[in-house]
């Protein structure tokens, strides 16, 4: 008893000198578990025909020696598990609109030829290794019409296997609070999970920005179902699990 309380406190005392690197370490306390970054719809613009070129790079392609139109963003972040061990060979992709607002999918660009930016590479791909980290450059996301919050979409994949899909929003842009597909997360906790931000690099002479996001990995099924709200008042109604979800397969997001 005694010992346990003593422990207590010697152990508030350190996690207080620690302040936030306590919380913010991943890894350091196996027992502490990291929030798990929660999903978001796909949307309807996952490249219908993908580039030739998938690298990391979407400024480039291939070998052209024309930059995409747009604010150079390194994106960079590491893929974890709850326990914020690193996860070794996991695919991120990432993809979004370019520049003037048009993704690399034949429904949305087939419309906007004239604005299209053919330097955008539009979609991009990396495989951790064992450190988990990833990185990309490439454009500071925009608005699109309709979504006022502007996006990286990205999903991570093990073989086979897809662990989750989301979006990546800019920490501070007015347009987030307008939006209805980043609304689906009504946590502002949970917010905060999809946002980071932008910052300009010191001294840039392009101006890029730095944009730092860690993926944990690790949602359940009713941790990723967004669509429905809580419980009606009254009760979840018949056939409905506890998650207030009716049974079946997790609904798919349009
Ligand atoms: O619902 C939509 O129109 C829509 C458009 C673009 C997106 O990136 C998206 O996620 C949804």
């Amino acid at each position: 008893m005694h010992r346990s309380l003593h422990f207590g406190s010697s152990r508030r005392a350190f996690m207080g000198l620690m302040g936030t690197a306590f919380f913010t370490t991943p890894g350091l306390f196996a027992e502490e578990l990291l929030k798990p970054t929660p999903f978001l719809t796909e949307g309807p613009f996952y490249p219908d025909k993908l580039p030739l070129d998938q690298d990391n790079d979407l400024i480039i392609i291939k070998d052209s020696t024309t930059p995409a139109v747009g604010e150079i963003t390194h994106l960079t972040g590491r893929i974890l598990d709850k326990s914020g061990s690193p996860m070794k060979d996991a695919t991120i992709e990432i993809w979004q609109c370019d520049a003037n607002a048009v993704y690399l999918h034949t429904r949305d660009s087939s419309g906007k030829q004239e604005q299209q930016d053919r330097n955008f590479q539009g979609f991009g791909r990396f495989t951790t290794g064992s450190s988990g980290e990833y990185r990309f450059r490439t454009i500071k996301p925009v608005p699109y019409p309709g979504r006022p919050a502007p996006h990286i979409h990205i999903k991570v994949k093990q073989g086979d296997k897809e662990l989750l899909t989301t979006q990546l929003m800019i920490r501070g842009f007015e347009g987030n609070k307008r939006d209805g597909v980043f609304s689906q997360v009504r946590d502002p906790e949970k917010r905060e999970l999809l946002m980071t931000d932008f910052k300009p690099i010191p001294d840039s002479k392009m101006n890029e920005f730095a944009a730092s996001f860690d993926i944990v990995l690790g949602a359940t099924p009713d941790e990723r179902d967004m669509r429905r709200p809580g419980p009606p008042p009254g009760g979840r109604g018949p056939g409905r699990g506890p998650g207030g979800r009716p049974p079946g397969p997790p609904p798919q997001n349009s």
